[in-house]
């Protein structure tokens, strides 16, 4: 259990105004370590009040009033004087530059974007799954120059599957996953889809979302080796993505090659009993349960089950023989919470919780 009573860090959130801007805003907001201080998003909104410069969009809560009045000002390391942190949720077009600028800066940046995910010093981190590959950041310090650093979370439809193989990984190995995901509208962010194009419809096309979801699943399985960089897990990952007219929540079925025999007895004890560092340590936005394992023969349920854990757990169900691979099951996650803002600020609180926020 972590029980360190720093003052707080001040914080920042970059593409403050978007969707995934909110949910960070809405999930800093009385945070124990992180102070929210500022945001930033494009120049165009010329430092206007937040509530001038956009609309909140969240669900059931309000714009709170602590950022209401906050201005909005330009994605500049500049533009944020005392800033240590910042939250990246600046879409892929201008993530690049800006993201680097910051690390250049001396600032943690902790990003929800696709263009560092892949880089090979930079960690693509879901801390109960690799929490051991922040070992990457002194190396990118020292190639980079840089006094900051980069951390990605992973694509939303890659988080909850690999959360949920993890444990199936370290217990039984893992050879094939064949996966379709059912993906809500929010990951498209807002306004997103056309109305006519998503209601009424399932579009079995997410432009680079097959792609992303099967190399981020190898990166993230694989290994960290000082000298060597990023090793692939070697397991062969097939993903067919389709868009469907839910709000929030990635529902994903997948069928899975074991390396070795084990009974549907001992693939969910394996789920239900896993309890890595997070859990351990009590980080702020840890759920208590990781996974969580629904006995239903209908769930997870989109609606009913993506909320669990308050959107930070993966819901797996379904268990079920495969006679093409060992096993199928159905796993869930929330793409803007565990996915997108709330998985950024869990890879934040394990850098607090080892240490590496300290000398910024
Ligand atoms: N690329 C994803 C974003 C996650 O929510 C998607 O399109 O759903």
């Amino acid at each position: 259990m972590v029980t360190q009573t720093y003052k707080r860090i001040p914080v920042a959130v970059l593409g403050a105004t978007g969707m995934v801007g909110q949910r960070f805003i809405d999930l800093l907001q009385g945070h124990p370590w992180f102070e929210l201080v500022a945001l930033a998003a494009s120049e165009q909104h010329g430092g206007r009040a937040y509530s001038e410069a956009t609309r909140w969009r969240l669900p059931n809560s309000e714009m709170p009033v602590e950022v209401a009045s906050l201005p909005v000002v330009a994605c500049r390391p500049e533009a944020l004087p005392g800033v240590k942190v910042v939250f990246s949720a600046l879409p892929g077009e201008v993530a690049g530059d800006i993201e680097e600028a910051f690390a250049r800066a001396g600032v943690a940046v902790f990003s929800n974007a696709k263009n560092h995910r892949m880089a090979p010093d930079v960690p693509l981190l879901i801390p109960e799954v690799n929490a051991d590959h922040i070992a990457a950041i002194a190396f990118q310090r020292k190639e980079r120059g840089w006094p900051g650093f980069i951390i990605t979370n992973a694509n939303c439809s890659a988080t909850p599957l690999v959360m949920a193989l993890k444990p199936l990984q370290e217990a039984f190995g893992v050879r094939k996953v064949l996966l379709t995901t059912l993906q809500a509208i929010s990951g498209a962010g807002y306004p997103g889809l056309p109305s006519y194009d998503i209601l009424d419809n399932v579009i079995p096309y997410i432009g680079g979302e097959e792609e992303k979801l099967e190399s981020e699943t190898r990166k993230m399985l694989g290994s960290w080796q000082e000298g060597q960089g990023f090793v692939d897990a070697p397991l062969a990952v097939s993903a067919h993505c389709t868009r469907v007219s839910t709000r929030e929540g990635h529902l994903e079925c997948a069928s899975v090659e074991l390396e070795r025999e084990a009974s549907p007895e001992e693939i969910i004890a394996v789920w239900e009993g896993y309890r890595p560092l997070p859990q351990q340590l009590g980080l702020p936005s840890a759920p208590e349960q990781a996974l969580i394992y629904r006995r239903e023969v209908d769930r997870p349920q989109t609606v009913r089950d993506r909320d669990a854990g308050k959107g930070m757990s993966a819901v797996l169900g379904r268990l079920r023989p495969c006679p093409i691979f060992s096993y199928k099951f159905v796993v869930l996650g929330h793409n803007t919470i565990r996915g997108a803002a709330g998985g950024s600020v869990l890879n934040a609180e394990l850098c607090y919780a080892q240490g590496l926020l300290a000398d910024l």
